[in-house]
């Protein structure tokens, strides 16, 4: 199995939603194709990739650097014990001659890679990836479903409690049965309005998160948190900076209930550090490292052992991007759940077409690979690549 070319594309996802810190105006992603020559029933095996929302394209880094290295490896050493790709080597080829540390974007850009990858394995081995994940890492055992949750609950112009409470109606008729919505955009006085007007709507405190974007200092967060303690949400995303781990750790201090972060940490080490540091209890907090922004899921192994090794199980992991790969991970390493973005982030948000959500719960398709083809919408803007 040899690479034979890499594609990649920018693609727009702008919308005029905001969260707390940013608006998503001039958001994008890449996509790519890993073409191969390997031939499955006639046809030759292309994997796809691409980044969740929240950081952009990654057009010049893939090329400079990631994209260069693994077409020009010596294609040989790029290959497992049964001549198909080894993501692993890949992985090394991607970052040889990178520096510890600093991991700035360049773990978005081979995040992309990685992605594809695991796609074209999975396809070259004729399993979903979800099945390859569970017998390689995971003794053969798997989820039949995943628990997922709809995010969403953004801000954007003229949009008042009427359409956020229509917003999560639509989810529920969906099949979901926990929304999320941000909150620190607007006063606390009028965030907690919206809460309540969600709350309503949703019936159990239980069954609504809220999310920050990382938008408070310690003593907002304190005072936000100290608002809705009794409340019983499910749980609360992101009330710091995500490198701040002092101010988490003191947070966890003056608020009990489940805490909620990890989408902007980029890599293992930056994991193990809010692990260390943190202050977060492993008993309730979750964990929202997005394997498609932190280099992929060779590097989300190596968090996964990390946790274990501290004594957090992977059911705490909940990561954040709504997209496939993070839940064929969910199912086949036995997770907590995935996220989804119903309404948001088309065409890379949700899931196959064909599997519905159904009691807060979704099934995963048996097809080849990362299950891209069984979502038409994605489908479209990928086939285009290769
Ligand atoms: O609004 C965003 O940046 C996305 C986000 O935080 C999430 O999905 O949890
Ligand atoms: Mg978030």
């Amino acid at each position: 199995m040899r690479i034979v070319a890499v594609r990649d594309i920018v693609s727009p996802i702008r919308s005029n939603i905001a969260n707390a810190y940013i608006d998503f105006s001039q958001m994008t992603a890449s996509v790519v194709a890993i073409e191969t020559d390997l031939k499955v029933e006639g046809k030759a095996v292309v994997g796809y990739g691409f980044n969740s929302n929240g950081r952009y394209a990654q057009h010049g880094l893939l090329n400079e650097r990631f994209i260069k290295r693994l077409t020009e490896t010596k294609p040989d050493s790029l290959l497992d014990g049964e001549g198909l790709l080894d993501p692993g080597k890949c992985w090394a080829a991607m970052m040889a001659n990178e520096k510890p540390g600093g991991h700035g974007e360049r773990s978005v850009a081979v995040g992309v890679l990685d992605m594809a990858l695991w796609d074209a394995v999975a396809k070259a081995k004729r399993v979903p990836l979800w099945k390859l994940l569970a017998d390689r890492y995971n003794g053969g055992q798997y989820d039949d479903k995943a628990w997922v949750y709809a995010a969403g609950g953004y801000y954007y112009p003229g949009k008042d409690l009427e359409a956020l409470q229509d917003e999560m109606k639509h989810y529920l008729d969906l099949g979901y049965s926990c929304v999320k919505m941000k909150v620190g955009g607007v006063p606390l006085a009028e965030d907690l309005k919206r809460i309540g007007a969600v709350l309503n709507i949703v019936g159990s405190a239980e069954r609504l998160a809220v999310d920050v974007n990382g938008k408070f200092d310690l003593l907002t967060a304190i005072e936000f948190g100290r608002a809705i303690q009794s409340l019983g949400l499910r749980w609360y995303e992101e009330p710091l900076d995500p490198l701040d781990y002092l101010a988490h750790a003191a947070l966890a201090t003056q608020y009990a209930p489940p805490l909620a972060t990890g989408e902007n940490l980029f890599s293992m080490q930056d994991a193990r550090n809010l692990i260390r540091h943190a202050g977060l209890r492993a008993d309730r907090d979750i964990l929202q490292f997005d394997p498609a922004l932190s280099y992929g899921l060779v590097e989300y192994l190596r968090t996964l052992e990390m946790l274990k090794a501290n004594g957090w199980s992977p059911r705490r992991c909940v990561p954040h991007g709504g997209h496939q790969f993070a839940l064929n991970i969910a199912v086949g390493l036995q997770c907590g759940g995935n996220e989804s973005y119903p309404q948001v982030f088309a065409p890379f948000g949700g899931f196959a077409d064909d599997c519905p959500v159904a009691d807060g719960r979704v099934t995963l398709p048996e097809t080849p690979g990362i299950g891209f083809e069984r979502k038409a919408d994605l489908w479209k803007v990928m086939r285009e690549i290769a």
